[in-house]
């Protein structure tokens, strides 16, 4: 339940129903479902649950709206864009409330999530006045080639609760930018936030029809007919790679493009030439972003013998001091996990780990009380049969492996199916680039513990996904390619 008349305000003044075609409306029956405040297990407020029909008819409203947001002038797309950028960032306080109270995070992260989420509709605002063609002569002399690229059409677009908000610009921004309608379904523990996002882009203009939220707990019965029928052209996906290899095997049936952000397991390798001081920061910053509920969360720590005592007892120092609270109270820096299920499978990697002969420097133990706390935890001699040294833990936990050779590092790292983000610390700039080279990752933080930015290519390899968010390549993601041969 809201504690304040602020939190009450914030909650009040959402959307709680479908809005499909620009009219908002309950779900067929009227059903609705309950958003925990995971930092007590309260309800805050019931939103719509949708049904089967109700997904069709969101995706009939995007199919119809198709057309003229196609034709719409690029510098329109792009100036509404602009305006939900603006008006995110002049709200950006409300918001962060809204999505604290649904999702568990202290509000300075949401804010920072805010800012980074805007980021991406200024970045496609940009892009939406820049897609271009090709033109040339056929080596032959004679005959012309016209490369044109076109708005591939409705979007299906499935968010994940970890980020509500900028999962959602990441998607919603070049689908908008390159003229695609959509239907978006947020994550059924964080509906909220794209609700209101949803408010802020009619206020900012957006067309009725272009953007459709569907909200609800049977994501797979609701979803799976829109995969399957025709009339979607690209589905979009943040979330577990189990679940994306599914969406795949739906997607194949009409041979959808589709972007997928799934699962990470990145290594935080710290070389023996590394500035401790400096990895320790940035090991905060690549653990504890989120409160480790993210897939760049870094999941294995591998660290040079020669300095693994030092890393480990300043991590230990500064993982055992953050403030663990509700989100919403000043100088909380850790926040409740979102549900029940995900502390739990933290606190079993934990224990499988300390089963088997892990030494626990901080943390460790659920919390008693109210709320899906689970504390900022350090593990070192852990050994690499412990399940986390494979899976992804979702949470504030930070094993610690050691290795002399780099060789070993760089095996140890890359020993995962999934190949999301590597994270690398060392002041050797030729080590630098050459171990950088030989990670198997899509992306790697080189001396930084965070390699989120609108402006550059977020994706993984392997088992991490396909395609990328962001950076000039992201709107390519919502664009087809038409080659006109010309007789001329
Ligand atoms: O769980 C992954 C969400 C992506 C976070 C980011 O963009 O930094």
């Amino acid at each position: 339940m809201p504690e304040t008349e602020r939190e009450r305000r914030v909650i009040d003044e959402v959307t709680k129903g479908l809005i499909i075609g620009g009219a908002v409306r309950d779900a067929t029956e009227q059903k609705t479902f309950g958003v925990e405040d995971p930092s007590t297990g309260q309800i805050l407020c019931d939103v719509a649950d949708a049904s089967p029909e109700d997904g069709m008819a969101a995706l009939e409203a995007a199919h119809t709206a198709q057309p003229d947001w196609a034709a719409a002038a690029p510098r329109e797309r792009g100036e509404i864009l602009r305006r939900a950028f603006e008006l995110i960032t002049e709200r950006a306080d409300d918001i962060a409330m809204l999505m604290t109270l649904e999702m568990g995070k202290p509000l300075a992260e949401s804010k920072a999530e805010i800012t980074y989420a805007a980021e991406f509709f200024r970045w496609f605002s940009e892009e939406a006045v820049r897609i271009s063609g090709e033109w040339k002569v056929n080596a032959t002399g004679s005959g012309r080639v016209l490369v044109m690229r076109q708005p591939i059409g409705p979007c299906l677009l499935i968010t994940p609760w970890n980020f509500p908000l900028a999962m959602g610009t990441r998607k919603i921004g070049p689908a908008i930018a390159a003229g695609c309608t959509m239907v978006i379904k947020p994550a059924s523990l964080t509906p909220l936030t794209i609700l209101k996002l949803a408010d802020i882009l009619a206020e900012a203009g957006l067309p009725d029809g272009v953007l459709n939220v569907v909200t609800t707990k049977s994501t797979g019965k609701v979803m799976g007919p829109l995969i399957t029928d025709g009339r979607i052209r690209k589905l979009s996906f943040t979330g577990s790679t189990e679940i994306g290899q599914k969406l795949l095997q739906q997607a194949s049936e009409q041979v959808l493009k589709t972007s997928m952000e799934l699962g990470g397991n990145a290594p935080f390798v710290v070389c023996a030439d590394a500035d401790v001081d400096d990895a320790v920061q940035g090991a905060m910053l690549a653990k504890m972003r989120n409160i480790g509920e993210a897939c760049t969360a870094a999941n294995r720590f591998y660290v040079h013998a020669d300095v693994a005592e030092e890393f480990t007892k300043k991590l230990t120092e500064r993982m055992g001091d953050m403030k663990v609270g509700r989100g919403t109270e000043e100088g909380v820096e850790v926040g409740p996990l979102v549900e029940a299920d995900q502390r739990d499978k933290v606190a079993e990697l934990v224990d499988d780990a300390v089963q088997k002969g892990a030494t626990v420097r901080t943390g460790g133990r659920i919390p008693s009380g109210q709320g899906y706390f689970y504390p900022p935890t350090v593990l070192s001699d852990v050994p690499t049969s412990a399940r986390l040294a494979k899976e992804e833990i979702f949470g504030p936990v930070a094993p610690i492996f050691t290795f002399t050779e780099d060789d070993e590092a760089i095996r140890a790292a890359n020993d995962t199916e999934f190949g999301l983000v590597s994270y690398l610390y060392t002041k050797d700039l030729s080590r630098a680039i050459r171990l950088s080279e030989r990670l198997e990752a899509g992306m790697v933080g080189l001396n930084q513990g965070m390699v989120s930015n609108a402006g550059a290519p977020f994706g993984g390899w392997k088992q991490s996904g396909l395609g990328r968010e962001g950076g000039s390549v992201g709107i390519d993601e919502y664009l087809e390619i038409k080659y006109v041969a010309m007789n001329v």
